[in-house]
């Protein structure tokens, strides 16, 4: 699926003279509509180029522009006052009022489904209707069909050739447009055809041809037609199965389950209506559901392989739901650019939601945890397999809105997320059937995908690698996470397999304590890091780092650190210690006279047990430069300088390559404010090649045996430190 960038907001723009103006949003009449015949034309041209154009060339994604953001119409198409074309106004959202449209070309599939539209009285217009989903024939609406707009939204779509407006009815929200059915009254006499066809027992032929031509979408409709106009309510039931079967396939899971269980006729045939609704709710991850009904389907029909298959499968998902028992090398050895999605349950039981004192709800411990326990494990709500960093944000807006669609039942938990302020109050309407289909807000979707997206790797592992293709990341929700409000010194660290979310614990937790996660890597200044929280999320961090540095610790303090830091960089940024290249001592020497200062830069008073952060680039450089010359001493001096500066508690005299000592340790402190990442890995790694070139085995070891544990927080299980070198 190619995407778009979102379109610009409406703001001032270079006119034709090159004086900027403002583009016009007063609500007006339009100026001068185009006949019917030139409409159809020129939409002619544009479908032609379409059918010219190569096959399967992806449809893009209209990505809301938060900047223009107005709310979804929560109206029925009977609750509104039906209105003729020639009354819409441009740049206005007709609230209160509705059209009834017949379609009168074929669509024009871009972004969108472009299409000219009639109403009663022969008034024609253009029409723009984006975010349908393929499962729906709405997605490409066919000439022919009767469409209800909702609250129509008549916009100007930029000028013709000849200078002229362009104008168009722009539906953004999917649920403000509606298929009305052939046979609905609400149509006008005008534009009525009649029924296509006229008994149940043709529809459900229509719908059988549709489905064997794989055109799942019709075959629903068609067997809803079927449904509609069956007089035998001995027929239904077997279209009732079928509309069940389609559904399945489209992924539509909370009609497939619905249609199944309507098709229940309380023979011993029940067997398939509860599998197929069995694996309805499979597909939803409602796996208690899911083995009810797959008990059910057993107990009618217990020697049949597919229905215990399932339910075998069942089991193991509440196993892993109920334990948290992964076998995540397996899980790993599974993973491929093919296969993200695992087929997994969620582990979320040692975690609770409730209200945060720092903002609206957090996620809590409901037992005490340990430094390297898995604090949950959770399987993506929402994360399409797409790790283009140009069209993973759109997939994911995307997908969001299709999900959504398609399974109502998921609104609940998708639509609590938290989307950032928005400029209207949200309508407790969202989310919930009018119509047929759930109010969806795609300007809300978009701020919830925005606010509560993770970026993931395919996974940490290999992202841990060096040769880890950069910057390939996909996005994703998962709901259950996004309750975790950020701290810069987190308790937490997350990890990806797939579209597993991993959670372990990097310090002791309490249970009843509130659990956080850093959102994003941290900078190291905390006024830079912060303006990334207050641009990206809203909020000023108060975790114990910040409150030192931006309130304990005095403004002339901070100016020290950041001149010294920028002093460093700048040396730094040109000397990077490579294999092979050795640094010269003078560029050494004086790194370490700048380090020493910006050491004495950090108040022991108020960094006494904190990361610091601006030590972090330089102490790390100096242990590549000695690690260089094969200075052990020093690289072991500055290794333990850099665990020390990510907040870990080093032992008095552990710079020196004499102290015996165990860097297993470190991670278990419970006053210390420590800050996890890859890096300590690293370093740890470093001191182990260090103290092995000095022949202490023992230290060695022991500090292998730390990097080992670090890697398992960083990557989620336990993996070779091996890894970290292919
Ligand atoms: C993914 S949500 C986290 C859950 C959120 N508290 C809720 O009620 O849905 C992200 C939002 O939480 C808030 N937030 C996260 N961390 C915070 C913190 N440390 N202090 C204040 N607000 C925070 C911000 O408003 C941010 O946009």
């Amino acid at each position: 699926m190619a995407v778009v960038l979102p379109s610009p907001p409406a703001t001032a723009s270079p006119g034709l003279d090159g004086v900027i103006t403002k583009p016009d949003t007063t609500t007006r009449a339009p100026r001068v509509k185009p006949t019917k015949e030139d409409l159809l034309k020129t939409h002619a041209v544009h479908v032609q180029k379409q059918a010219n154009s190569p096959e399967n060339a992806p449809r893009p994604v209209k990505q809301p522009n938060l900047a223009l953001a107005y709310p979804a119409s929560t109206k029925s198409i009977r609750e509104v006052d039906i209105i003729p074309l020639s009354q819409l106004e441009v740049n206005s959202h007709h609230r209160g009022s509705g059209l009834i449209l017949k379609v009168i070309s074929p669509p024009f599939l871009g972004a969108g489904a472009v299409s000219i539209v009639e109403d009663e009285f022969g008034n024609v217009d253009k029409i723009s209707i984006y975010n349908q989903n393929d499962s729906s024939i709405l997605s490409g609406v066919p000439e022919g069909c009767i469409i209800g707009v909702k609250e129509p939204y008549y916009t100007i779509n930029g000028k013709n050739a000849d200078g002229s407006e362009d104008y168009m009815i722009c539906v953004d929200h999917p649920s403000d447009v509606t298929l009305i059915r052939f046979t609905d009254p609400i149509i006008p006499e005008p534009l009525r055809l009649g029924p296509l066809l006229k008994t149940a027992e043709d529809w459900k032929k229509a719908g059988d041809t549709a489905f064997l031509e794989k055109d799942f979408p019709t075959a629903v409709f068609c067997y809803t037609e079927a449904l509609d106009c069956a007089e035998d309510e001995g027929f239904k039931p077997s279209i009732y199965t079928k509309r069940a079967g389609t559904s399945l396939i489209l992924g539509r899971y909370d009609s497939a389950k619905e249609d199944a269980l309507a098709s229940r006729t309380g023979t011993t045939t029940d067997w398939k209506a509860y599998y197929t609704a069995g694996r309805a709710c499979y597909g939803l991850c409602n796996y208690s559901e899911s083995k009810e009904y797959l008990s059910k389907a057993l107990e009618l029909n217990p020697t049949n392989p597919a229905i215990k298959k399932e339910y075998e499968r069942c089991l193991a998902r509440l196993h892993e739901e109920e334990t948290g028992d992964y076998d995540f090398e397996a899980i790993y050895k599974s993973l491929s650019p093919k296969n993200v999605h695992l087929d997994l349950g969620s582990f979320t039981r040692n975690t609770e939601v409730k209200a945060s004192p720092l903002h609206g709800r957090g996620l809590f411990a409901t037992k005490d945890l340990a430094p390297g326990d898995l604090v949950f494990a959770e399987k993506a709500t929402l994360m399409p397999n797409q790790y283009e960093p140009m069209r993973a944000s759109a997939a994911l807006y995307a997908l969001t809105v299709r999900q959504l669609l398609d399974n109502p039942s998921l609104c609940k938990s998708v639509l609590q997320l938290y989307p950032g302020e928005m400029t209207y109050e949200r309508n407790p309407l969202e989310g919930t059937l009018v119509d047929g289909v759930p109010v969806l807000d795609v300007f809300v979707i978009e701020g919830l995908r925005n606010k509560n997206c993770f970026s993931v790797p395919l996974s940490t592992l290999e992202d841990t690698r060096p040769t880890a293709q950069e910057g390939r990341q996909a996005k994703g929700l998962w709901v259950h996470a996004s309750n975790l409000n950020h701290a810069c010194v987190p308790n937490t660290l997350r990890s990806f397999l797939g579209d597993m979310l991993i959670s372990r614990a990097t310090r002791h937790i309490k249970a009843g304590e509130e659990i956080f996660q850093q959102y994003v890597p941290v900078k190291s200044l905390p006024d830079v890091r912060n303006g990334v929280y207050k641009d990206g999320w809203g909020f000023e961090c108060s975790c114990t780092l910040c409150v030192a540095e931006l309130k304990q610790s005095s403004e002339a303090s901070r100016e020290k650190r950041k001149d010294l830091l920028a002093q460093v960089e700048k040396i730094l940024n040109k000397k990077t210690p490579r294999a092979k290249t050795i640094i010269p001592d003078a560029t050494i020497r004086s790194v370490d006279k700048l380090m020493k200062q910006l050491e004495e830069a950090h108040e022991p008073e108020i960094y006494g047990r904190l990361p610091r952060l601006t030590l972090i680039y330089g102490s790390n450089w100096l242990v590549g430069a000695y690690r260089g010359k094969k200075n052990y001493s020093k690289t072991i001096r500055y290794a333990v300088k850099v665990l020390r500066n990510f907040g870990f508690e080093m032992p008095q005299g552990a710079e020196s390559q004499d102290k015996v000592w165990d860097p297993r340790q470190m991670f278990f402190s419970e006053e210390w404010h420590s800050l996890m990442t890859i890096h300590v890995v690293v370093a740890l790694r470093r001191l182990a090649e260090a103290y092995n070139g000095l022949g202490k085995k023992e230290m060695a070891e022991r500090s292998v045996e730390a990097a080992e544990f670090g890697y398992m927080l960083v990557t989620g299980f336990k993996n070779d430190l091996s890894n970290l070198d292919r």
